[in-house]
């Protein structure tokens, strides 16, 4: 019984290490994999990745591998081989289709941003692409801002990131499927908002679960949208010339567009802008009220765009937004908060090593917009700096919306509501700092229990040459 006993264990121990050993020395077709650790098996370095760190720079996951392997490394993450890569980010991102492929972790961004890509990139671009903001939105963007700003002067404290979201989601939600959160009452941000801490959570869909509310919240919001377009159905005449109504027309014309896709489209889209642009916002007033004089120059500059208008009243035009020379890169740039994956179709080879087919590269934005050679001091907060750099640096060394073919497809509008706010925010207000929210970055960007001001009416516009006080 003993030597059976003592060979079954000999023999599982064989298997571990020899799996062990596969694991940390995965097959490459004789070619040269780059260094780096493979972690243990299974999950490989997932936890490691996962650990939020407090600070803008490169994620520590990244800094520490770069610095001991080179700029290239290989991992692992959720059981798969990953590559990351430091120096050839915007070639991969130009590769799509030929060498890479989209592909992410967690399934839903995958099917998300692979269905938009198929469908509907063109319809989101006439809805939220420069020609409608130019035609239709910038006005309306403005107002939506001054609305929300008066209302934060009747608080004590807000909350800047939860705030922020809950007027651009009524605002996207408007456009996308004519909801008036208004109108209704509530508003869709704090059912997004637990969504999204839900996205965190252990996965177990029991009741009293973050991840079952999750689960809730997400049947809530496809449920309003869902009811919406049986709505419009039935009564074509309500029809509002929104994003839905569009989809709405094509879904005539094509099978492939379905009631469940066309649902989860929107909800994908309001997702996207619930979380994105309200932490830029978030980390763009903090970063205001470190740096008082960048403060001053921004206030400045805007006040002049308002001096120089025949008539004062009159909203920011297109021209004016594009002169304004504060970019929301450098919030982009350091907030670093988005990561991209694609995974290889072809085996792909860089400076001797080879990326094997199938393997996953992963893109940290931050690993490029943080490196000294092409940003000197990289966490210096000086906004006017990408405006010295040239289109042409900045177009290849600055990929927080993307490249290529798959490019953010609300890039603009999330740019001409950053500026927009900055502007009737620096012009016409003043706030402080009530509690600030500590910096804490995962796959997102998040500010800790918040980071709250306190945001009173400016008395007036100060006089050319006078001083701004925070
Ligand atoms: C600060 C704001 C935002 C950031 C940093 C951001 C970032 C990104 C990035 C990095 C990608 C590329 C993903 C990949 O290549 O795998 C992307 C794609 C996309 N984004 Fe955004 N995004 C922002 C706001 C928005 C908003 C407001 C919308 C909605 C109107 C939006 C809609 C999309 C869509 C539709 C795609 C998919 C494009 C495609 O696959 O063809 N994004 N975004």
């Amino acid at each position: 019984m003993w030597p059976m006993g003592i060979s079954a264990i000999a023999f599982v121990m064989i298997y571990i290490v020899h799996w062990s050993y596969k694991w940390r020395n995965p097959p490459s077709n004789g070619s040269r994999l780059h260094p780096g650790s493979m972690g243990l098996p299974p999950i490989g370095e997932t936890i490691q990745f996962f650990i939020p760190s407090k600070s803008l720079d490169m994620p520590p996951f990244v800094k520490n591998r770069i610095k001991k392997y080179g700029p290239m490394f290989k991992t692992s993450l959720a059981g798969r081989p990953v590559s990351s890569d430091a120096d050839f980010k915007y070639f991969i991102l130009q590769q799509e289709g030929k060498l890479v492929e989209l592909w992410y972790l967690d399934s839903f961004a995958e099917v998300f941003l692979g269905y938009i890509h198929k469908h509907l990139k063109k319809l989101i671009s006439e809805h939220f692409g420069p020609k409608n903001l130019k035609g239709k939105l910038l006005p309306k963007l403005e107002d939506m801002v001054n609305r929300a700003l008066h209302d934060w002067t009747m608080y004590e404290s807000v909350d800047v990131k939860h705030a922020c979201s809950t007027i651009i989601l009524d605002f996207t939600s408007k456009l996308l499927f004519g909801y008036e959160a208004e109108k209704r009452g509530e508003s869709l941000s704090e059912t997004f908002a637990s969504f999204i801490q839900g996205l965190f959570s252990f996965p177990l869909n029991i009741p009293g679960t973050a991840c079952h509310r999750r689960v809730q919240n997400q049947k809530k919001i496809l449920k309003t949208i869902r009811e919406t377009m049986e709505e419009r159905r039935a009564s074509p005449a309500k029809s509002s010339e929104d994003f839905l109504d569009h989809v709405m027309e094509d879904m005539k014309a094509q099978n492939s567009l379905t009631d469940d896709l066309v649902t989860f489209v929107i909800f994908a889209l309001l997702l996207a802008t619930s979380e994105t642009i309200p932490s830029t916002l978030t980390l763009a007033i903090k970063l205001l009220t470190k740096h008082p004089l960048v403060m001053q120059e921004l206030a400045k500059e805007n006040e002049e765009i308002i001096r120089s208008r025949e008539n004062k009243e009159t909203s920011i035009t297109w021209k004016e937004y594009k002169s304004m020379t504060f970019t929301m890169h450098v919030i982009l740039r350091m907030s670093g908060s988005v990561g991209i994956l694609r995974r290889t179709i072809e085996d792909i080879y860089v400076n001797g090593y080879t990326i094997p087919k199938g393997w996953t590269i992963m893109i940290v934005p931050s690993s490029l917009h943080l490196k000294p050679e092409k940003y000197k001091d990289p966490l210096t907060f000086n906004p006017w700096r990408s405006k010295d750099l040239g289109p042409n640096v900045r177009a290849k060394n600055f990929i927080s919306f993307g490249g290529g073919m798959r490019s953010c497809g609300g890039a603009e509008f999330s740019k001409v509501l950053v500026a927009v706010f900055l502007h009737v925010f620096v012009t016409k207000y003043r706030w402080t700092n009530v509690k600030e929210g500590e910096i804490v970055r995962t796959s997102m960007l998040g500010f800790g229990a918040g980071h709250y001001i306190k945001v009173s009416k400016q008395p007036e516009m100060k006089p050319e040459n006078g001083d701004y006080h925070l």
